[in-house]
C-alpha cells in the first residue's frame, strides 16, 4: 500500500503526531508524580496499545516494568462483540503491585471494564487506567479512567495503534476513516 492509498482512505486527521506526543508527555508528568517512590508495572494491551505504550514508557522518568496482555473483542469489524478473549496473558504476578493498564482507546468501555476487574482479582496494590483516546458518547459501561489523552467524537478512528481490519496501526496520527472503506 503506498501513502497515496492511505490518505484516500481517511476522512480527516483528528490529532497529528505532535499533538499526540505533547499530550503523552503531559500524561507522563502526571504519572511520574502520582507514583513517586512506588514501583509501577505498566501493562500494554496488545495490539492497539503498542504505540502509546512505547511513547509513554519513554516519556516517563521513573523506573517502570512493562508487561503485555493480548485481548480481542472486535475481530475484524467496527463494533465490539462484548466478548473479551485473552489471547496472551501477563508474564508477571500482580500480587502487591501498582498496575497501570495502558490502552489505545476506550470505546464502549467493555474491554477495559472486563480487564480491570480481571486484573484486580489477582491481588495487586492498585489498578488504574491510562488511555490515549476515549469516546464519551459510546460508553456502554461506566469506568474510572485516571489518565486520558483525548476525548473524541463517536466515530470509527484509525492510526496510532488503532486498526481497521488490522490496517492503519502504523500511522503516527489519528484520523477518521472514510465510510467507503468499511461500508
Ligand atoms: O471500549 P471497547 O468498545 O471495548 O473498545 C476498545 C478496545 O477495542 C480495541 O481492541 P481490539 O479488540 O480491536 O484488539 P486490538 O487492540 O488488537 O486491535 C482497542 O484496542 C481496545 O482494546
Ligand atoms: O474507533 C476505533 N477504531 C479502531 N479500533 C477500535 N476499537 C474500538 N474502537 C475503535
Ligand atoms: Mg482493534
Amino acid at each position: 500500500m503506498d501513502s497515496h492509498d492511505v490518505q484516500a482512505d481517511l476522512k480527516h486527521v483528528l490529532y497529528d503526531r505532535e499533538q499526540i506526543q505533547q499530550r503523552i508527555a503531559e500524561l507522563a508528568v502526571a504519572i511520574d508524580k502520582d507514583y513517586e517512590g512506588r514501583d509501577l508495572l505498566i501493562v500494554g494491551v496488545l495490539k492497539g496499545a503498542v504505540m502509546v505504550m512505547a511513547d509513554l514508557a519513554r516519556a516517563l522518568h521513573s523506573h517502570v516494568t512493562m508487561d503485555w496482555m493480548a485481548v480481542s473483542s472486535y475481530g475484524s469489524g467496527t463494533q465490539s462483540s462484548g466478548v473479551v478473549r485473552i489471547l496472551k496473558d501477563l508474564d508477571s504476578d500482580l500480587m502487591g503491585k501498582h498496575v497501570l493498564i495502558v490502552e489505545d482507546i476506550i470505546d464502549s468501555g467493555l474491554t477495559l471494564s472486563w480487564l480491570k476487574t480481571n486484573l484486580e482479582s489477582r491481588g495487586p496494590a492498585s489498578v488504574e487506567i491510562c488511555a490515549a483516546f476515549r469516546k464519551p458518547d459510546a460508553a456502554k459501561v461506566k469506568i474510572d479512567v485516571k489518565y486520558v489523552g483525548f476525548d473524541i467524537p463517536n466515530e470509527f478512528v484509525v492510526g496510532y495503534g488503532l486498526d481497521y481490519a488490522e490496517k492503519y496501526r502504523n500511522l503516527d496520527f489519528v484520523g477518521t476513516l472514510a465510510p467507503h472503506v468499511y461500508e
